[in-house]
């Protein structure tokens, strides 16, 4: 699909950057008619199916994948109090078939607690039935009333991964909590983004969880954008769905459960990230292709690059690697273009002087220039594509690790803040104090019990009363 061609907006105006992004590396078609709909272009579905392999390959260690109805019956989604508080402001209902009004509503899936559970009680009858652990893979809505934006707070979630699992006891729950943020933090090393991991506030975890575990990351204007969440649901919806089992005494127990939630936000913050003025730049273990080969066939031996190109391609794919060969009757300089847009990690240019030498130019979209031997392309260019890997994580690490800092002082707060900066204090954990934090810095208490691989969180003084306090992670937010 032709799109547009012209500068890129520079990468410091973020906003405006990501959304041409969005277009011109034909990720997403924003012009769909519903507000917070958007049509994935199947470039873009191209990099969100290998993002989301991973993601499989990672849950079905100790997962089974499975899929649940959409529609979940009024009865069911009314059971739990909390959950419905935080929801029933947010979820679609539908009210007809066809003319027919329905009897009883039904909604939309925003989550699918309420569709799983009552299943969950029909197929938990013995400890032997114990642990549960499923996920799947769907759509689910939501209705956003802040802004909406593709990829990052949308009305239909389209790639909404939920996994929900039942346990004999609450520690077992809370082991397999730290399982599933072991396997975030694998998931986003793969994508090369650096996440900070914290607690949330009590007042803000998910409707009806026992502790919300976030995962945060730092997008380029310093906001951070909330890119998993991990939710300790102790024995609040095995109550309401009553979940229990018969323990080895034969007596009834309830059961214990976790839910864990990644989205889109992931494909947000893996463009947002590693992306440059000239484009995407996508890491090679998801990029749609790995390396992009274009010949140069001006002039003489035209017949003989292109059977060199072709062999070459041939020789990568052997390897198992994703290669596109750009024939095209365009300059090479406007191929150059195209795929630095597109953020092909490599680029392997051939002319008439390299069949000579054997060789192949290697330019890498992390800005190296190098070469490869044609007769050893495979192994040359999967070394060369290890050191993108390593170039593109210490970027992020780098800018990760520029917009985290302490500080003791609401003025020190405010000034990071205002830098764009993500910043660590001390809070006493008392809500009053949160509150004031939020609102002098106007700001959000992203979470206690700061895990990061870029902050010392120490405790100390609580910034606003003095008394004994946390290592807490304070931030502006998506
Ligand atoms: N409107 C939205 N658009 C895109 N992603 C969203 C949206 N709302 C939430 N998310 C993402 O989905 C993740 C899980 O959502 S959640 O509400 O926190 N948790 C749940 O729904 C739990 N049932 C775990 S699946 C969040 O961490 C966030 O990254």
């Amino acid at each position: 699909m032709e799109t547009d061609t012209g500068a890129l907006p520079k990468k410091q105006d973020f906003s405006e950057w990501y959304n041409e992004i969005l277009w011109r590396a034909e990720i997403m078609d924003v012009r769909y008619p519903v507000k917070g709909l958007y049509v994935w272009f199947p470039y873009g579905f191209a990099i969100r199916k290998f993002v989301y392999q991973h993601l499989r390959e990672l849950l079905d260690r100790d997962h089974k994948e499975t899929l649940f109805p959409l529609l979940i019956p009024e009865q069911e989604f009314m059971k739990e109090a909390e959950h419905i508080k935080g929801f029933e402001d947010e979820v679609y209902w539908v009210t007809h078939g066809g003319t027919t009004p329905l009897e009883v509503k039904l909604a939309l899936r925003p989550t699918s607690e309420t569709a799983i559970y009552p299943m969950f009680a029909l197929w938990v009858r013995s400890h032997a039935d114990l642990p549960i652990k499923i996920y799947q893979i769907v759509n689910t809505f939501r209705y956003e009333t802040k802004q909406t934006r593709p990829l990052i707070r949308l009305r239909e979630i389209t790639s909404f991964m939920e996994s929900h699992t039942v346990h004999a006891t609450w520690d077992e729950a809370e082991i397999q909590v730290e399982s599933e943020i072991a396997l975030t933090r694998e998931f986003y090393r793969n994508l090369c983004i650096p996440i900070i991991i914290s607690k949330r506030p009590d007042w803000d975890k998910f409707p009806g969880a026992d502790y919300t575990i976030a995962v945060d990351a730092i997008m380029p204007n310093g906001k951070t954008l909330q890119i998993g969440t991990v939710h300790h649901l102790g024995n609040h919806f095995s109550r309401t769905f009553n979940i229990q089992y018969e323990d080895k005494n034969g007596e009834q127990k309830e059961a214990y459960q976790t839910c864990y939630g990644i989205s889109e936000r992931c494909i947000a913050a893996l463009i947002s990230l590693h992306g440059d003025d000239k484009g995407l730049i996508l890491p090679p273990t998801v990029a749609t292709f790995q390396v992009v080969i274009v010949p140069i066939t001006i002039g003489k031996r035209h017949e003989d690059v292109l059977a060199a190109a072709g062999k070459l391609k041939n020789d990568l794919e052997n390897a198992g690697l994703r290669v596109t060969l750009d024939t095209r009757d365009l300059r090479p300089g406007a191929k150059y273009y195209w795929w630095e847009i597109r953020g092909v990690p490599l680029r392997l240019e051939l002319g008439p002087r390299d069949l000579d030498s054997g060789k192949a130019m290697a330019v890498t979209r992390t800005g190296e220039k190098t070469t490869i031997c044609l007769a050893n392309a495979a192994e040359d260019t999967t070394s060369i594509l290890t050191g993108i890997t390593d170039a593109i994580r210490a970027k992020a690490g780098e800018h990760t690790k520029s917009h985290l800092c302490t500080t003791h002082t609401m003025d020190g707060l405010d000034i990071a803040l205002n830098e764009g900066k993500v910043a660590v204090v001390h809070w006493c954990r008392d809500r009053t104090c949160g509150d004031t934090i939020e609102e002098k810095a106007n700001s959000s208490l992203l979470g206690t019990e700061v895990r990061s691989e870029y902050i010392e969180a120490t405790d100390g003084p609580c910034i606003i009363c003095g008394k004994p306090g946390k290592a807490t992670l304070v931030g502006r937010t998506y």
